[in-house]
């Protein structure tokens, strides 16, 4: 993507990274992050992921281990629930108002006007977050967020290694489908229509990081609304 094209002027600089939405409901803002607000959530991440209740890997009912590592915020997501408790018994650690403020911020400038149009938006209360990390070579296959029992977007935040990432249809997990790369500071909400699209990180661009971040792979927060009475 940021390769001159075949067909640019020579001398032309990279394609621009503007708004884009890649299928009805997803909104993708570029570099909605700046540079203090990165630090700022990786510093965050770093917190959250210490024990207890910290970064685990994640054991499928298949038997298989995800290459992606997580921690849960709010309310501890397992494959394929919420639970109030973290894998190693400890209560899981609070959501944080500062996110939940965050994600509202999100939703408002992914949607702008067309805020009322999509499901949950305009009266967003995200109540749980997941940071999964990414080594180098962790990938996560295409799936849906269909453990929340609300239909309220889904923010999802990016930090580290570039990725692509794919973005999928609602009704399988065959094409169509469009990717996208996802860079170091990208938001990415998916509501309405999109809500429950298939989606997956088919790989990361190991070493694409900015080195001011101090992250070695891929940072992912999603942040979403559980639908669960406390
Ligand atoms: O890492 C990403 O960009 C996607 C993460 C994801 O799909 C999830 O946590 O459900
Ligand atoms: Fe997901």
């Amino acid at each position: 993507m940021f390769d001159d094209r075949p067909d640019d002027p020579p001398g032309a600089g990279p394609a621009a990274r503007v708004r884009s939405e890649p299928a009805p409901g997803a909104v993708l803002l570029p570099d909605w992050l700046d540079l203090a607000a990165k630090l700022r959530l990786v510093a965050a991440c770093r917190e959250w992921a210490r024990p207890p209740a910290g970064l685990h890997s994640v054991r499928m009912p298949t038997g298989g281990v995800m290459s992606v590592r997580m921690v849960s915020l709010g309310w501890h997501w397992y494959p394929y629930g919420y639970a109030r408790v973290a894998e190693d018994g400890a209560p899981v650690k609070p959501f944080p108002a500062l996110l939940g403020e965050l994600a509202r911020r999100a939703v408002a400038d992914a949607y702008g006007e067309r805020i009322g149009e999509i499901a949950g938006a305009a009266a967003y209360e995200p109540d749980t977050a997941i940071v999964n990390h990414y080594p180098h070579g962790a990938k996560m296959g295409l799936h849906q967020d269909r453990d929340e029992r609300a239909n309220a977007p889904v923010v999802s935040l990016s930090l580290g290694d570039d990725c692509l990432f794919r973005l999928g249809n609602t009704r399988t997990r065959n094409r169509p489908w469009t990717d996208l790369e996802l860079h170091s500071g990208d938001l990415l909400v998916f509501g309405g229509p999109a809500r429950f699209a298939y989606h997956g990180v088919v790989r990361t661009l190991p070493g694409t990081a900015d080195p001011a971040l101090g992250l070695v792979g891929r940072l992912n927060v999603t942040i979403r609304q559980s639908g669960i009475e406390a």
